[in-house]
């Protein structure tokens, strides 16, 4: 059942209590289990589309509490891999766990979410008629009923919940604008918060600064770096500047699999890389 590679190790230490979170609540809910410190594994996953292979046996591992950053040049597969992390797309080939216990390819695209995947596409959706506040208090109701969050009384940590992530997300002077007056990277940070509601283990966040002023881009690095440790997060980006203001490893798709992984300035010296880039004019 369980994959070769790094995850090999399971059945051997398949006692290990380690790190155990029970998430969800219900006692069918998966539990994740961080004992070996890696959150994702991603064992030689394929994906075709018509005979077009996407992923080609694509492996990647991800530690809990990393900050790591995917590039890639256009139709390098990572956005189809991100797709394959949140259930959108089933692969043809391969493994994708979540800790040691979760298998992701058996889960649904929200029982994905309720085991602690959260994921933000580019474009922020925020409610715009809402308050920031309000905004964050309709991500904590999740899947619960929107009209009955609104109207009942909140417990006093849910209300320090959301001051939490006001203080985190930068907005806390901005909880009562409406979300629709916010610039387009507090709009952003909105989001992000919306998604620290749901309190992932391991955030996906895709293209965080496209469109975003020098300083948006700056308050974001400093707030996905912030976010590392507590959260596992996968940023998928173009700007080589951010990433090499934020990454700790950066790893290099082409073709559906993995050209290079390591330090920004390993990448960047990778003869395959520098390669591709420069084949591709350059990102
Ligand atoms: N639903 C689909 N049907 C057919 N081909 C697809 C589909 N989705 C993706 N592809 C193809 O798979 C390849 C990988 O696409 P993907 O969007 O994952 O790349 P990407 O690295 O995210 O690219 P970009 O940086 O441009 O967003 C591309 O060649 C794309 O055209």
């Amino acid at each position: 059942m369980s994959a070769p590679g790094l995850r090999g190790g399971i059945e051997r230490f398949g006692n290990t209590v380690g790190r155990v979170l029970n998430r969800g609540g219900s006692a069918a809910a998966p539990r994740l289990d961080l004992s070996h410190d890696i959150i994702l594994y991603l064992e030689g996953i394929t994906v075709s589309f018509d005979g077009f292979r996407a992923l080609n046996n694509l492996s990647l591992y991800v530690e809990a509490g990393e900050l790591r950053c995917i590039i890639g040049p256009n139709g390098a597969g990572k956005t189809t891999m991100m797709d394959v992390i949140t259930g959108k797309t089933r692969p043809d080939l391969g493994s994708a766990w979540f800790g040691q216990t979760v298998d992701l390819l058996t889960l649904t695209e929200p029982e994905i979410a309720e085991v602690g995947i959260g994921r933000k596409f580019q474009k922020p959706t925020v409610f715009s008629e809402h308050s920031v506040f309000e905004n964050l208090e309709l991500a904590m109701a999740g899947n619960k009923s929107v009209w009955r969050m609104l109207f009942a009384k909140m417990t006093p940590e849910q209300h320090l919940r959301i001051d939490e992530v006001l203080e985190t997300i930068g907005l806390k002077d901005h909880r009562a604008a409406r979300a629709g007056s916010l610039s387009h990277g507090q709009k952003q940070w909105l989001e992000i918060g919306m998604l620290l509601m749901q309190d992932p283990a391991l955030l996906l966040v895709d293209e965080p600064v496209a469109g975003m002023t020098p300083q948006e881009t700056e308050r974001t690095a400093e707030l996905l770096v912030s976010l590392a440790g507590k959260h596992s997060v996968v940023v998928v980006e173009h700007d080589m500047n951010f990433v090499r203001s934020i990454a700790r490893t950066v790893t290099v798709l082409h073709q559906g699999s993995v050209l290079a992984e390591g330090s920004m300035e390993q990448v960047q010296n990778d003869p395959k890389v520098i390669e591709v880039y420069l084949g591709d004019g350059g990102h």
